[in-house]
């Protein structure tokens, strides 16, 4: 600070204050770091200038924050993410230049639209902003990281499961109960990563359930939000090779796997655990739907294949083309549910029968399995193929964007 600076607090911030004679003016120029853009106050006598030429972001603090968005652990989800989109074009190119997206192009729409939002913010302050947004985020994400250790991250290492291993019981419990255990990018990874662990521990039958009052509600209808530099064809490209390996890893799983579900099931988790599972048990709460048509989708997790073979092919169209919901009764009468329980004792019933199972000699249970799938498990692959194929192209059409808007717009996600 060189002698004609003078320091003043401010109560919440410091402000350092420059007095320059400046052709008979007294000329102030304040540094004040929550300022983003430059200011100019007139008095009768002064000039203030309020700036943050100080606080202003290097291009290497730019090119850092950059790298942190990458490290960031958690989603830090998609209204951020919009932020520092729009952040980072104008710091790069300026104002929005690009035309306006079709209606349809739902995805580049609301980046062009949160773009568009920033008019003519200067490349120097968006790009001040967003060094700050990246490092508010790291450190919201890190200390909320830390004051709630993720419980269930801590202790069995998964961020959206819920994995314990009893009495010969690995059990895989979907853990997003605020989300009704809608499957997000990061769920379907840590599915697949406990079930491949689940083929190789030493339990003897496999468990999956749902935490709080839904199984699953499916496909978590934001993925449809996220979309990379490669625009929407990569997109729906990446959800065809995720779902592919998805549902390959409920065919190829090797140990007697039980869907136990209690609440309603929603959307395509029913289909691979249906389809596959050693047995199904459900309460008399729970429901099955399949809403595939409803969202300009098509079946999936082998349920064009085995659905028809396990019901029948005219249930199966009610079910998979008209997406009638069928109570548990319903889906125990057509061969999809083993067995029904009351809900008030669909725990203690359940697991009572699991634990004696789970004593029965391991390797016997595994072949057995082994000989009643095997035979199918080519023509499975191939089905799962062709379904994945199939929606990667349904995942572009207008029907299906017109349903993830309309449930997105419902609850205000876009
Ligand atoms: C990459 C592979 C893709 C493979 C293809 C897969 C196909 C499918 O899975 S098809 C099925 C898709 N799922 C759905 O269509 C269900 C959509 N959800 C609903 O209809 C409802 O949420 C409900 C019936 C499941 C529950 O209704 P309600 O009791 O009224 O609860 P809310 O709607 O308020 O939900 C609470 C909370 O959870 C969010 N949420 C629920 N389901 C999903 C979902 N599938 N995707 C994303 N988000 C979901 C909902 O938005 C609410 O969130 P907040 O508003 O933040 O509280």
């Amino acid at each position: 600070m060189d002698k004609h600076s003078i320091l003043v607090c401010m109560g919440w911030e410091q402000l350092e204050i420059r007095l320059q004679k400046c052709e008979g003016w007294e000329q102030i120029e304040i540094s004040l770091p929550n300022c983003s853009s430059l200011q100019v106050i007139s008095f009768p006598v002064v000039q203030l200038h309020l700036n943050r030429t100080a606080m202003r972001a290097s291009q290497k603090d730019f090119e850092n924050a950059m790298n942190q968005v990458k490290l960031l652990k958690k989603d830090p989800g998609n209204e951020v993410k919009l932020k520092l989109y729009s952040l980072y074009k104008q710091a790069t190119e300026g104002p929005c230049n690009m035309p306006k997206p079709g209606v349809f192009d739902l995805i580049n729409k609301a980046k062009w639209d949160a773009w568009n939002a920033l008019g003519s913010l200067p490349k120097e302050t968006a790009r001040q902003n967003y060094v700050d947004l990246v490092s508010s985020l790291s450190s919201s994400l890190e200390s909320s990281s830390q004051v709630e250790p993720g419980t269930d991250r801590k202790s069995t290492g998964y961020e959206t499961l819920m994995v314990t291993s009893e009495d010969g019981i690995t059990k895989i419990m979907l853990n997003r109960p605020t989300k009704k255990n809608a499957l997000n990018v990061e769920m379907y990874h840590e599915i697949m990563h406990a079930l491949k662990a689940a083929s190789k521990d030493d339990s003897a039958i496999t468990v999956l359930t749902g935490n709080g009052d839904y199984y699953s509600s499916g496909n978590d209808l934001t993925n449809f939000t996220d979309i990379p530099p490669g625009g929407v064809e990569e997109k729906a490209k990446n959800g065809a090779v995720l779902l592919r390996e998805f549902v390959g890893c409920f065919i190829d799983f090797p140990k007697p796997l039980i869907a136990s579900g209690q609440c309603p099931a929603l959307g395509h988790l029913p289909s691979p655990s249906l389809g596959y599972s050693i047995a199904v048990y459900a309460s008399d709460r729970a429901t099955f739907h399949t809403p595939f048509s409803h969202l300009g989708q098509s079946p999936e997790g082998c349920s064009s294949y085995t659905f028809p073979k396990i019901m029948s092919p005219a249930k199966a169209t009610e079910m998979l083309v008209f997406g009638k919901k069928l109570t548990a009764g319903e889906a125990c009468a057509q061969g999809l549910v083993t067995e029904v329980f009351p809900d008030s004792t669909f725990q203690k019933e359940v697991w009572t029968r699991l634990k004696a199972f789970a004593k029965l000699p391991p390797n016997a249970m595994r072949i057995s399995k082994e000989i009643i799938r095997n035979r199918e498990k080519e023509k499975l692959h191939a089905v799962n193929a062709e379904e994945c194929s199939v929606l990667q192209g349904r995942w572009l059409s207008d029907e299906c964007m017109n349903a993830v808007v309309n449930f997105l717009s419902r609850k205000s996600k876009l």
